[in-house]
């Protein structure tokens, strides 16, 4: 795994907009993989204030909670179009619908939707418990799209976007372990020192899947953008 440190979430917005503009320059980047949480708000925010083109680029993004329709306010749709697809225009933006009435039919339609848009580089960031979508802790790293059962520290840590946290679902549907994986780069965002135990057991700790994110030792071209609190345990 190659670390970059950077100062500021800032700064790590601004080396990720790098490595996406040389892949871009170099046709190598047909598909993006995306993230939610607030870790990548500040590369959103870069690649719009650098008006990177994106037209040619279909987005696939890693997760969206079971149970909210794509308008929810706290729905990941929301969040990716209010923090990105309304100021950038990609060739197609794919999410999970997390409102599908048979789930197995939608993970069904998301893993054709993978399987066609081979990803070239995926944005991930990192919950507090090593998990990255929302793969959690004991995921199969065999793993392919599927409805997941969320943690109480997952909830409790995202309940913050929530008004209170029994409105946070208990349940998402996300891209298995196994595809972000197949990605041909991966760049893991990480800032602050909430995220610093999980980085370091994700870069030295042993490969199990209790720890999600160890998974990335196996992967041949990972980027770690984190500043010096997340990488304060190394
Ligand atoms: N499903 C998302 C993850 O993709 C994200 O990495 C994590 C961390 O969020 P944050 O960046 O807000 O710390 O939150 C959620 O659980």
């Amino acid at each position: 795994m190659q670390i970059i440190k950077v100062n500021t979430p800032e700064d790590g917005g601004n080396e990720g907009v790098r490595i996406i503009s040389n892949a871009l320059k170099n046709n190598r980047l047909n598909c993006l993989g995306l993230a939610t949480g607030s870790t990548p708000i500040t590369l959103y925010q870069a690649i719009i204030a650098q008006h990177i083109n994106m037209q040619h680029v279909v987005s696939v993004n890693l997760d969206e909670y079971v149970g909210l329709s794509a308008k929810h306010p706290q729905s990941y749709h929301q969040f990716m179009q209010k923090k990105l697809f309304d100021k950038v225009n990609f060739k197609a933006n794919y999410l999970p619908n997390g409102d599908a009435t048979v789930i197995a039919d939608e993970i069904k339609r998301y893993n054709d939707i993978i399987a066609k848009n081979p990803i070239d580089i995926q944005i991930l960031g990192i919950g507090e418990n090593g998990h990255i979508g929302f793969n959690e802790p004991g995921t199969s790293f065999d793993s392919k799209t599927h409805l997941v059962d969320l943690t109480a520290n997952t909830i409790k840590a995202n309940a913050r976007f929530f008004e209170n946290i029994a409105d946070v679902p208990t349940q998402a549907i996300t891209m298995g372990i196994q595809q972000i994986m197949a990605a041909k780069q991966i760049i893991m965002l990480a800032y602050g020192t909430k995220k610093a135990q999980a980085i370091a057991n994700m870069i030295k700790g042993p490969i199990v899947e209790n720890m999600p994110a160890s998974i990335l030792q196996n992967h041949k071209n990972v980027i770690v953008i984190a500043d010096g609190a997340a990488l304060s345990l190394l």
